[in-house]
């Protein structure tokens, strides 16, 4: 891929739990070497195995820009003014396209924190970016079309991609990106329960984690509604409804709605700017 700068050195700026797994995936995904992603982060010995990998690794974040194209914000959103402070004589608004996957963070609010008017594109993946899984959300209301396609090609390496109003981001992230966590916590209580009813605990969990994958890989394939789905599995006077309903009965959907509705109204509070 080529972005209009030429430069398809790609810095990532943060290199956590998400910065990691973003690098990761783009290499997994064979369209991307290790060589031409840059982490960062301050604890820079930390980042040892992904130098082994042929990764590059700094503490120094202007350095990261000045030799990239593409630049990756993957700090908490506490950490990100100071982030911005010390890229800012550092990036091009001529050569960079920046993509931010802080939460609550607007494209305003880093192009006016760093006095420049920069092309900033959102993306909002989630940790299964790392085996190309991911479900992204992507906006912004100042890139080009073209760099947005660009973006969206890098995305689309490494899961699937969607193209959102900026005032969704919030609702994006915790419907994908908290998301991912919602589903595992009901994994992990499935395979609890299939523990409880006789299974080992190794066992249990790879059953419970195999029957979600069919679970969505029915409803991605066929694009059925979950309720048509539901209604083959449900016996009269049998096993499944009566499953279904001890599990209504306790709250499980109004419980999962109820803690996505608190993970947006979280996630566009997270950012607090600083003076
Ligand atoms: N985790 C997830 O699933 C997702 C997270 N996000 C967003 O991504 C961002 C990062 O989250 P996550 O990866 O979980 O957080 P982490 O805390 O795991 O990662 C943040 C990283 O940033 C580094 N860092 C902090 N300050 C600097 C700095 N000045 N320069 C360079 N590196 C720095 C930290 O390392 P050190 O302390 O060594 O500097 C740390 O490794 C957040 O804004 C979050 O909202 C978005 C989607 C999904
Ligand atoms: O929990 C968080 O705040 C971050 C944002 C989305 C996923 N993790």
């Amino acid at each position: 891929m080529s972005f209009s700068t030429n430069q398809n050195n790609i810095a990532i700026l943060g290199g956590g739990n998400i910065g990691i797994a973003l690098a990761k995936g783009l290499v997994k995904s064979g369209k991307y070497n290790a060589e031409q992603i840059t982490i960062t982060r301050r604890n820079v010995r930390s980042l040892q195995d992904l130098t082994n990998q042929g990764f590059g690794a700094t503490d120094n974040n202007a350095q990261a820009v000045q030799q990239a194209g593409v630049v990756v914000i993957a700090v908490l959103p506490q950490q990100l003014d100071g982030l911005l402070d010390v890229i800012r004589e550092a990036v091009d608004p001529e050569k960079h396209v920046l993509i931010s996957v802080v939460s609550g963070v607007s494209v305003a609010d880093i192009t006016k924190r760093l006095v420049k008017q920069v092309q900033v594109v959102r993306a909002m993946p989630n940790t299964a970016i790392a085996i190309q899984e991911s479900m992204t959300c992507l906006a912004s209301n100042n890139a080009t079309k073209e760099n947005m396609a660009l973006v969206k090609d890098m995305f689309d390496t490494v899961g699937e991609t969607i193209e959102i109003h900026e005032e969704l981001m919030t609702a994006a992230t915790a419907l994908c990106a908290c998301g991912i966590a919602f589903f595992l916590r009901s994994i992990r209580a499935a395979s609890q329960g299939g523990t409880e009813i006789g299974f080992h605990a190794a066992e249990a969990l790879h059953m419970a984690a195999q029957t979600a994958k069919g679970a969505a890989a029915l409803l991605l394939a066929t694009g059925n509604h979950p309720e048509g789905e539901i209604d083959k599995v449900t016996s009269p006077k049998g096993c499944t409804i009566a499953g279904l309903n001890e599990m209504e009965h306790a709250g499980f959907s109004s419980a999962m709605i109820k803690g996505i509705r608190l993970s947006a109204q979280k996630a566009g509070d997270l950012y607090v700017k600083s003076n």
